[in-house]
């Protein structure tokens, strides 16, 4: 597995200082360092558009002494830049100073009336961003705010270094804040929380880590809690395997109008490696399910009662998920109760209806059932209801998460963009897989039918949630690739699985 590490604003701080002190480097040393880095992905990226204007914004900190180097570095490759400097404080940070003498003809602006050629700046032109990073402690005012409010309107495209220009990285901004808002993010050597969140999606554009170099000793002692989850691989398939070797997944999905969920769950699942799988419907969807799946065994039980548990022999499964298209009406939640009852010490994953059965007064009672581990699947709403209030923030929409995992201990993945995957020890991965064209309706059917799959075959929860939601994030992007994400469904996402 890879990830990246998710460091705090003080943690980042101290990870360029052990540098500066291990390497025996000068702070301007490593300035020079990230920008060089900055400038190596801006020629790939743009090598074409030499003979456009590039505006380079920056402060007077440490993101505008990059932002000082980068103009500089990028006229000595043959670029056309304009340097502007926002005098909105007095003084310049230490290594932004030796920039500034680095580097010839540029523009101050001081008041607003010194703004003016904004509307100057072409559509097809590129901003640079350099105004604030890291160092970002308070909401911008005066001129900052003006001059990032008038090139929030421009159509240039816009890129930040580092970060946006007023976003903190660790912490919710106030809603009124003023924050640019770029295309496009290019940060420093690790991922920054606040590029995590749905909240920050217009302050944030595609993001994308460029590497300069920070001391990889420090990252690797460094404790955090989150965490970015860039590869994971499922385990090789042994010669003399045989399907008993892949275990026995049980299935309960589906009800009137609904078996749609339960064969979307039922295929990804068979493609997902499982041995076994057994799918348990209301009798009227028996004829339904085995021709639609005819990989799967079918048991029924009566639509208008749950009274069916007690005859299956649950030893028989190594893995057992509910929820998909199950409904919500009182037979349903008997349904859910007497799986829980009936799970206890098995590897179960909780989805869709289950997580609404669940999320009501009383389902919110069963909650303590969940046997250790259980991985629950919701969408932000499901969550919302999960834990019978809302959040004012995504900030404290990942505490609630971290909280609710480590007091069931269980496994929560809040689904959407960048999916987050809580863990009973209260540590969050973020997926680096899927794409938009995933907001379809039966996608997270898929992922159940494919995590359940997972814990059938002896993967251990953490690794059942993180290897599904990576793997089906994955062929969600092939099936993209494929075919545009307008034009994808469901059924594309297991076409598209590879394993
Ligand atoms: N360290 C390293 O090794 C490397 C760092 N690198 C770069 O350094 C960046 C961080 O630099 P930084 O710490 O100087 O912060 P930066 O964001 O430029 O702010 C400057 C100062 O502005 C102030 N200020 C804060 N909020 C404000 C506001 N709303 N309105 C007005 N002023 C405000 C505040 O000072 P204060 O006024 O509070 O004294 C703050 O200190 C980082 O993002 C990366 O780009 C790279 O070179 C790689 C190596
Ligand atoms: N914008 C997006 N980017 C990446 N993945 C997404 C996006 N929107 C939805 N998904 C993924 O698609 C799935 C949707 O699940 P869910 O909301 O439960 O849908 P349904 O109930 O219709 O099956 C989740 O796995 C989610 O992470
Ligand atoms: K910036």
């Amino acid at each position: 597995m890879k990830t990246l590490k998710i460091l705090s604003a003080s943690q980042t701080k101290a990870l360029d200082a052990f540098t500066i002190e291990q390497e025996g480097i000068a702070s301007v040393d490593l300035m020079e360092r990230a920008s060089v880095a900055f400038v190596n992905w801006f020629m790939q990226e743009y090598f074409a558009v030499q003979q456009l204007s590039i505006h380079v914004f920056c402060g007077l900190g440490n993101n505008g002494g990059d932002g000082l180097a980068i103009a500089r570095l990028l006229r000595q490759k043959g670029f056309k830049v304009h340097v502007f400097v926002v005098e909105y404080a007095k003084q310049k940070s230490v290594d932004c100073e030796i920039n500034f003498g680095k580097i010839q003809e540029i523009t101050s602006i001081q008041t607003e009336s010194d703004l003016a050629f904004l509307k100057n700046i072409k559509p097809n032109e590129i901003i640079i961003d350099a105004l604030l990073g890291a160092g970002v402690n308070r909401s911008v005012t005066g001129i900052l705010k003006t001059i990032i409010e008038q090139i929030n309107v421009l159509k240039a495209t816009k890129i930040s270094i580092d970060i946006a220009s007023g976003l903190y990285m660790d912490s919710a901004n106030l809603p009124e804040d003023v924050i640019l808002k770029p295309d496009k993010t290019i940060t420093f050597q690790l991922p920054k929380l606040a590029m995590m969140l749905p909240q920050n999606q217009a302050f944030v554009g595609d993001w994308q880590v460029i590497d300069i170099g920070l001391n990889q000793q420090f990252i690797q002692e460094t404790k955090v809690e989150n965490y970015y989850l860039t590869e994971i691989l499922p385990e090789v398939r042994q010669n003399f395997s045989h399907k008993g070797t892949y275990g026995h997944s049980l299935l309960i999905a589906g009800s009137r109008g609904m078996m749609g969920a339960a064969i979307l769950s039922a295929k990804a699942c068979l493609r997902s490696g499982v041995g076994k799988l057994t799918c348990l419907v209301p009798d009227f969807a028996y004829d339904i399910l085995q021709i639609s799946v005819p990989e799967a065994m079918t048991l029924t039980y009566p639509e208008s009662t749950h009274e069916v548990l007690s005859e299956i022999e649950i030893d028989n499964f190594q893995s057992i998920a509910i929820g998909p298209g199950i409904g919500t009406k009182p037979e349903a939640f008997e349904l859910l109760k007497s799986t829980l009852l009936m799970a206890k010490n098995k590897a179960v994953v909780i989805d869709a209806d289950a997580l609404n059965l669940l999320g009501t007064e009383k389902g919110r009672a069963l909650l303590t059932l969940l046997p250790k581990n259980t991985i629950l699947t919701p969408h932000p709403k499901e969550f919302q209801k999960l834990i019978g209030h809302t959040w004012k923030d995504d900030f404290e929409k990942l505490n609630l998460l971290r909280a609710f995992a480590e007091k069931y201990e269980v496994i929560v993945v809040l689904k959407g963009y960048q999916s987050a995957i809580a863990m009973p020890d209260g540590d969050i991965f973020f997926n680096s897989t899927g794409n938009a064209g995933m907001a379809t309706a039966g996608s997270g059917d898929v992922l159940t039918g494919i995590i359940v799959a997972l814990l059938a075959q002896g993967y251990s929860a953490k690794e059942a949630a993180l290897l599904g939601v990576y793997q089906h994030g994955k062929a969600g992007d092939f099936a993209a690739g494929n075919r545009g994400k307008m034009a994808l469904i469901a059924s594309d996402i297991i076409e598209n699985l590879r394993w």
